[in-house]
C-alpha cells in the first residue's frame, strides 16, 4: 500500500554569516529511507522533535516533492497524482483541524461528501458509524470553533473517513486529549482497522497510543531510519533492560551477581536490572541458590524508557 524507497528530501534554508552575509546550508530532513506498508497494517512512525517525521508524511500525501527517490501510495505517485491520491487517502492532524471553523460539523461533512463525490448511501453508512462509535450525535450542529480540543478532534477523524480511504495518515491523534477520549479514539482506530482493513501510519509521541495499536514501529531519527520491526524488538535491541523484583524473607545489603545490577533496595524487596537480551533463569536459579527468597517477578521495560534511552544514544552517538 505504501513504497518508499530511497527517498531524500534537503530544504535549503538561509542563515546569517555575519552583518550583511547570508549563506546557504542543505538540511536534510528525510536522508535516503526506504519502507513498504503491507495493506492493513498499523505502523508507529516515531522519533524526536525535527527527525523528519513530518516531512516524510507531507512526501506520502503529495504536499511535498522529494529532492530524490521514488513514493507510491495505494498505487499513485503523490506529487504527480495528488488529486486522485486525495481520494483513497484521510490525513489527521492533530494540531490542525480540516473543518470549516464556523460550520457545523454536519456542514463540513456535507461540504466532503461533494467534494469526495461519496455516493450518498456510503456517505450515510459512513457517517452513522462514525457518530456512534465516536459520539458525535450531541456536535452535529455546533459550529467546529465551539468544540472542545477532545470533541473537535473526534470530529476531525471522522472527516477523514467519510471517503473509505485506504490509507489513513493520524499525526498526533490524541494529542491533549484525555484520558477517557484517548481510549474512545484508541478503540475507533482499531474497529477502523479491523473491520475495513484500512492501512495506518500513525505519527506520536504518545507510547500508549504505539502500544495500543501498532503492530510495527518504525523509528527515524536525522532523517534515517533507525528500527523497523515490532514493539518487542524494540525492547530487545539498544540497551534496554529488564528489571527483577525479589522479595527476600528479610532486608540483607544488596545483592552482588555477575550480569545485573541492584537498583534499589527498599526492606526486604530488592530490585536488579539486567540486559533485555538475556535469560532471567540462571540469575533466578542463583538467587534461589544463595539468598532466603520469598517471592520474585520480572518486569519489562517501559516503552517509553526504551525510546528516550535510544534517542538519548544516539543523540550522544
Ligand atoms: N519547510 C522547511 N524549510 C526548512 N527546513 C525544514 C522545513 N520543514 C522541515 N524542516 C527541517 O527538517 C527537519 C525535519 O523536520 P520535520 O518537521 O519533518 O520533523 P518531525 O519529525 O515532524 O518533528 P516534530 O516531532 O517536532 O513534529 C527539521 O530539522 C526541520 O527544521
Amino acid at each position: 500500500m505504501i513504497r518508499v524507497e530511497n527517498v531524500v528530501k534537503t530544504f535549503t534554508v538561509r542563515t546569517r554569516a555575519g552583518r550583511f552575509r547570508r549563506e546557504k546550508t542543505e538540511v536534510r530532513a528525510v536522508d535516503g529511507i526506504d519502507f513498504t506498508v503491507r495493506g492493513g497494517e498499523v505502523v508507529g512512525y516515531i522519533g524526536p522533535n525535527g527527525a523528519g517525521k513530518s516531512t516524510t508524511i507531507k512526501m506520502l500525501t503529495g504536499i511535498l516533492v522529494p529532492s530524490s527517490g521514488r513514493l507510491r501510495v495505494a498505487g499513485l505517485d503523490p506529487a504527480r497524482e495528488r488529486t486522485r491520491l486525495a481520494r483513497r487517502i484521510g490525513v489527521v492532524f492533530g494540531q490542525r483541524t480540516t473543518l470549516w471553523w464556523d460550520l457545523p460539523l454536519r456542514d463540513s461533512y456535507a461540504l466532503m461528501r461533494r467534494m469526495y463525490r461519496v455516493p450518498r448511501d456510503r456517505y450515510r453508512e459512513n457517517l452513522d458509524r462514525c457518530v456512534e462509535l465516536l459520539d458525535l450525535a450531541d456536535l452535529l450542529d455546533r459550529p467546529v470553533r465551539q468544540l472542545s480540543l477532545g470533541q473537535r478532534m473526534r470530529g476531525d477523524i471522522a472527516a477523514a473517513l467519510l471517503h473509505d480511504p485506504r490509507v489513513l495518515y493520524l499525526d498526533e491523534p490524541t494529542i491533549g486529549l484525555d484520558v477517557v477520549s484517548k481510549a474512545r479514539v484508541r478503540s475507533f482506530l482499531r474497529a477502523v482497522n479491523t473491520e475495513q482493513g484500512t492501512t495506518v501510519l500513525l505519527t506520536t509521541h504518545d507510547m500508549t497510543d504505539i502500544e495500543q495499536l501498532c503492530s510495527r514501529v518504525m523509528v527515524i531519527d536525522h532523517g534515517r531510519l533507525v528500527h523497523d520491526g515490532d514493539l518487542r524488538g524494540l525492547r530487545l535491541g539498544g540497551h534496554s533492560e529488564r528489571t527483577l523484583v525479589v522479595d527476600l524473607e528479610r532486608e540483607l545489603p544488596p545483592i552482588r551477581l555477575e550480569g545485573a545490577r541492584t537498583l534499589r533496595v527498599e526492606g526486604p524487596r530488592q530490585w536488579l536490572a539486567f540486559p533485555a537480551t538475556a535469560s532471567a533463569a540462571p540469575l533466578v536459579a542463583e538467587i534461589a541458590a544463595r539468598f532466603p527468597l520469598v517471592d520474585l517477578s520480572i518486569r519489562e521495560p517501559a516503552i517509553e524508557d526504551v525510546i528516550a534511552r535510544m534517542y538519548a544514544d544516539r543523540a550522544v552517538g
